[in-house]
C-alpha cells in the first residue's frame, strides 16, 4: 500500500504531466496559428504576374499541400497549373481552358485544399468545396488524385456518384469537408438530406465545364446551383472551354479571369498526338477494325462507338474472334461496380483494347494508351478533341485514327479544319486487309442472342445518326444501310420506327437511371408501378419485327404463360388471390397444393398468397414489401365510441357537401398535409443546423480555452450569445479541466472520443509515430492495400484525412 506521501507524489507528478500536456498542446495551437498568418501574408504579397511560378516551391502552398505535391512526384507545374493556381489562391474566379492531358486537375485541387486549410475548415463547418464532374468514372479519378495530394491534410472527403443507396450515403455526407459529384446525385441528395449544410460553401468548382452548363445536365446543375450561397468562388475548367456570358451568369461568377494556355498555339489538341483519318464505308468498318487490332497486337487501344449497343456486340464478335489481345468492354448501362473493374483492369494493362462509349471521352486518364480509334464520327468537334485526348497526354506520344463513311467525310473534315486539327488521311495496306463478314454471318446465324444484338446494334447505330444535328455530317440516306445490316450478319436492314423531337445530348447525359427501369431512385413514382419482368419487358420492346426466330417463338400465346410463369424476376406474383371469405376453402385447399406450396395470409389477413417457395414465403411475410399491396389507407373519423367512420358518415351528407366535392376535400386535405411536411422539414433542417452551430462553438470555445489564448479576437468566427452577453464572459465560465468540458450551461462532458482508423490503412511504423506525434501534425498514413471499390475509396479519404 503506497503511504499518503507517495499518493501525493504520485498526484503531483500526474498533475505537472498533464499540464505539460496542456501546454505543448497550446503551443502547437499557436505555432500553427502563427504559421497560418504567415501564409496568409504570402498570399496576400504574391503577385501572379510577377513571380516565378516554375516551381511548386515558389507557390505560397501550405506545408501539407506542398508535401502531398511532394510525396505524389509532381515536380514543376504545368502551364495552366502555373498560370491558374496562382490566381485561384487569391481567391478570384476562373474560367480555365488547357489541353487534354494538361494537368487541370491539380490546378483545381491545389487551390480547393488551400481555400479550406487557410479557413482553417472542420468538419463542424459544413461543406466546403464541391467538385462537379460530368460521369463517375471522371469524378472517381478526381477523388484518387484529392486523396493522393490531400493525404497530409486533416479534411474528410467524399465521393457522391449514385450506385448505391441515397440513404447510405445520405449518413456520411453531414460531416465531408469536400465532395466529388456528378450533378444528377449531388442534386438528390441536396434536395432531400437534411444533415447536409452547403451555405458556408467556399469554392465551387466544374471539371469538364462546358459539359456540365450543356443541355442534358442544365436543369440539374440550374436547380444545383440554386442551393449553394453566391458568396463564393467558383473555378470552370475544359479543355473546350466557353465564354458564354449566359453560362456566367448562371453560376454568379464574378470577374472571372480568362486562362487560356492553348490560345496561342496552333491546334486545341496536344503536340505530340499523331491525328489520321481512314475512309472506309459503314459496312467495312467492322472488318477494318479487326485488320486495325490484329496489326496493333503490342499496343493499348481505347474504341470509340457512338452507343451502348454497338460497343456491346463488337465486343461480343471480336471475343469469339480472338484477335489475340485482351478485350475490355465498358458502357453507362453497366453496373457500377463493374465500370470501376474494368477501368481498373484496362488501365493497369500494358497491352489492351477497350471499346466504349464518351463515357470515357473527357478527362479520364488511362495511362499510356497508344491508340484511340473512332469507329463513328464524333457528335461535334469538341467531342472528337476530347476523344483524342484519351492519348499523348502530358507530353508522351499517342496517335488516333477516325474512321469516315465517304458521305462523312467532306463535312467533318471542314469542322475540324475549322478548329485547326492537324489530320492526316491513310489508307489500309492492301495485305493487311482483313474480312470477317462470313464469320459474324455464321456466329450471327448460329447464335440467338447474338443476333438479337447484332439488330439492337443496328437500330441503336440508325437511330444515333438520326438523332444527330448536324446533318451536314450525318445523313440516313446517304448511309448503304443494307449493306450495314449484311456486315452485322443480318440478313436484312430491320424496320425502325423514329419518334420525333428526341434530343440526343439530352438522352446521353440523361442519368441512367432515369433512362432504365433497374434503379427507380430517381422516378419514385415508379417504385409504385407493377413489378415488370424479363418477359413484360421483352413484350415492351419497340421494333419487335427485329427479334430472331427465338424470340418470335417465346412471343408466340402458347409461349407466353408459360414463360411467365417460368420468370424468376417476379418472385412476388400471385399465383392465386383468395379474399377473406374464401379462407376456410384455402384452407381445405392446403392439402390439395403441390408440395412444398402453402397458403399466407396478407395484411390484415385480407388477402392471402399461395406461395411455393421460402423465398416467396420470405418476402409475403414482410411488411414492408406487403405494404405494397396495401393501399393507401381511407380518411376516417371516431364517433363518441371510437367506431371509424367515413367523415361524411358523421357529419351528415349535407354537411359534408357544403364543405365542397369530395375530391375538393380530398385534393386539400393532400395540400395542407404536403405543406405541413413542407414546414416541419423547413424546422427539422434549422434545428440540424442549430445544433451544428452549438457544437462548432462549443468546441472552439475549448480549443481556444485550452490554446489560452488571452484576446477575444484570437477566437475565430465566435458569435455574440443571444442577450448580448460578452464571449469571453462565457469562455470565463468554463473549467480548464483536461479530459473533460463543460458546455454553456455549465454541463460536464467527456472529452469527444477519438475515431478509430479505418482497417485497411494504418499508421506510419510504430517509431515513426512516436517521433512524429511529439511533433505534432505530421501524421503520415501509408496505405496497406491498394482500395478498389467505391466504398474502399471513400473510406481512404475519410481515414486519410481525418484528424
Ligand atoms: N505537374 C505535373 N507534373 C507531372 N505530371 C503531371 C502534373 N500535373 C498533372 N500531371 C499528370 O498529367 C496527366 C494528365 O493530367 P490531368 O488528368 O489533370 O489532365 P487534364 O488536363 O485534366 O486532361 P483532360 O482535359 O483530358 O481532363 C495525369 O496523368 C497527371 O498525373
Amino acid at each position: 500500500m503506497p503511504s499518503r506521501t507517495e499518493k501525493r507524489k504520485l498526484q503531483t507528478q500526474q498533475q505537472r504531466q498533464h499540464k505539460q500536456k496542456q501546454d505543448a498542446k497550446s503551443l502547437k495551437r499557436k505555432r500553427e496559428q502563427v504559421s497560418l498568418e504567415q501564409l496568409q501574408d504570402a498570399v496576400d504579397q504574391f503577385d501572379p504576374k510577377a513571380a516565378d511560378t516554375t516551381k511548386f516551391s515558389n507557390l505560397p502552398l501550405s506545408s501539407p499541400t506542398a508535401s502531398g505535391i511532394e510525396a505524389s512526384h509532381f515536380q514543376a507545374p504545368t502551364d495552366i497549373q502555373a498560370r491558374a493556381i496562382p490566381v485561384a489562391l487569391k481567391g478570384r474566379d476562373i474560367l480555365g481552358a488547357a489541353k487534354t492531358g494538361s494537368g487541370k486537375t491539380l490546378a483545381f485541387l491545389v487551390p480547393v485544399l488551400e481555400k479550406l486549410y487557410r479557413a482553417r475548415w472542420t468538419e463542424y463547418d459544413g461543406l466546403g468545396a464541391l467538385i462537379i464532374s460530368p460521369t463517375r468514372e471522371l469524378a472517381v479519378q478526381t477523388f484518387q488524385v484529392l486523396a493522393k495530394i490531400g493525404r497530409f491534410h486533416s479534411f474528410s472527403a467524399g465521393l457522391v456518384i449514385g450506385g448505391k443507396s441515397l440513404k447510405d450515403e445520405a449518413e456520411r455526407l453531414g460531416r465531408m469537408s469536400i465532395l466529388v459529384c456528378t450533378p444528377g446525385r449531388m442534386l438528390q441528395h441536396l434536395d432531400s438530406t437534411s444533415g447536409l449544410q452547403v451555405d458556408n460553401l467556399q469554392i465551387l468548382v466544374l471539371d469538364e465545364a462546358d459539359r456540365i452548363m450543356d443541355m442534358g445536365f442544365k436543369s440539374a446543375v440550374d436547380a444545383l446551383v440554386e442551393h449553394l450561397p453566391k458568396e463564393r468562388q467558383t473555378l470552370l475548367f475544359s479543355a473546350t472551354q466557353s465564354r458564354k456570358v449566359s453560362d456566367l451568369s448562371r453560376l454568379s461568377l464574378k470577374d472571372p479571369e480568362y486562362i487560356a494556355v492553348h490560345e496561342s498555339a496552333a491546334a486545341s489538341t496536344p503536340e505530340s498526338l499523331q491525328q489520321h483519318y481512314l475512309v472506309t464505308p459503314l459496312a467495312s468498318k467492322l472488318n477494318t477494325l479487326y485488320g486495325f487490332i490484329k496489326s496493333n497486337l503490342k499496343s493499348k487501344i481505347l474504341v470509340f462507338f457512338s452507343s451502348g449497343k454497338q460497343v456491346r456486340f463488337a465486343f461480343e464478335t471480336m471475343r469469339h474472334l480472338r484477335p489475340g489481345v485482351p478485350l475490355y468492354h465498358l458502357l453507362g448501362a453497366q453496373k457500377q461496380a463493374q465500370r470501376l473493374q474494368i477501368t481498373a483492369s484496362y488501365a493497369a494493362s500494358k497491352h489492351a483494347c477497350l471499346f466504349a462509349t464518351d463515357v470515357v471521352a473527357r478527362g479520364v486518364d488511362f495511362p499510356s494508351v497508344d491508340w484511340v480509334v473512332q469507329m463513328d464520327a464524333p457528335e461535334d468537334v469538341d467531342t472528337y478533341i476530347h476523344r483524342v485526348g484519351r492519348t499523348a497526354r502530358f507530353n508522351k506520344d499517342g496517335k488516333a485514327v477516325l474512321f469516315l463513311d465517304p458521305s462523312e467525310e467532306e463535312a467533318m473534315l471542314k469542322r475540324l479544319e475549322s478548329k485547326k486539327i492537324p489530320i492526316k488521311r491513310v489508307n489500309v495496306r492492301e495485305n493487311k486487309k482483313q474480312s470477317i463478314d462470313e464469320s459474324v454471318q455464321n456466329m450471327v446465324f448460329k447464335d440467338p442472342s447474338l443476333k438479337y444484338l447484332a439488330s439492337k446494334a443496328f437500330i441503336s447505330y440508325v437511330r444515333s445518326v438520326h438523332l444527330q444535328r448536324d446533318k451536314e455530317v450525318f445523313n440516313l440516306k446517304n448511309l448503304d444501310l443494307e449493306a450495314y445490316a449484311a456486315s452485322l450478319g443480318l440478313p436484312g436492314a430491320p424496320i425502325i420506327h423514329f419518334k420525333k423531337g428526341e434530343d440526343v445530348k439530352k438522352l446521353k447525359n440523361m442519368p441512367r437511371a432515369a433512362l432504365s427501369d433497374s434503379d427507380s431512385e430517381f422516378d419514385p413514382e415508379k417504385k409504385k408501378r407493377k413489378t415488370r419482368t424479363k418477359v413484360d419487358k421483352m413484350f415492351e420492346r419497340t421494333n419487335q419485327d427485329v427479334l430472331t426466330d427465338h424470340y418470335t417463338k417465346l412471343i408466340g400465346d402458347d409461349n407466353k404463360d408459360k414463360a411467365a410463369e417460368d420468370s424468376e424476376d417476379d418472385f412476388l406474383a400471385v399465383k392465386r388471390v383468395i379474399k377473406g371469405d374464401d379462407l376456410d376453402t384455402a384452407a381445405d385447399d392446403q392439402a390439395t397444393l403441390p408440395s412444398g406450396a402453402k397458403i399466407i395470409s396478407g395484411l390484415g389477413g385480407e388477402e392471402s398468397f399461395i406461395v411455393d417457395s421460402k423465398r416467396r414465403e420470405k418476402m409475403l411475410k414482410s411488411k414492408k414489401q406487403m405494404l405494397k399491396f396495401k393501399g393507401k389507407g381511407d380518411h376516417v373519423v371516431f364517433d363518441d365510441e371510437g367506431t371509424a367512420h367515413h367523415p361524411y358518415r358523421i357529419q351528415g351528407e349535407e354537411d359534408f357537401k357544403r364543405d365542397g366535392s369530395a375530391e375538393a376535400q380530398r385534393r386539400k386535405f393532400v395540400e395542407d398535409e404536403a405543406a405541413r411536411v413542407k414546414e416541419a422539414d423547413v424546422g427539422d433542417k434549422a434545428l440540424v443546423k442549430e445544433k451544428r452551430r452549438e457544437k462548432k462553438e462549443k468546441r472552439k470555445a475549448r480549443e481556444a480555452l485550452e490554446s489560452g489564448l488571452e484576446s477575444a479576437a484570437a477566437m475565430p468566427r465566435l458569435e455574440v450569445l443571444e442577450g448580448g452577453e460578452d464571449p469571453l464572459a462565457f469562455l470565463a465560465s468554463l473549467p480548464v479541466a483536461g479530459g473533460a468540458y463543460s458546455d454553456a450551461e455549465g454541463e460536464e462532458h467527456e472529452e469527444r472520443p477519438r475515431k478509430k482508423a479505418k482497417k485497411w490503412f494504418e499508421d506510419d511504423s510504430a517509431d515513426e509515430k512516436k517521433t512524429k506525434g511529439k511533433k505534432g501534425k505530421a501524421k503520415v498514413i501509408e496505405i496497406t492495400e491498394e482500395p478498389d471499390t467505391l466504398e474502399d475509396y471513400e473510406a481512404l479519404a475519410t481515414g486519410l484525412l481525418d484528424d
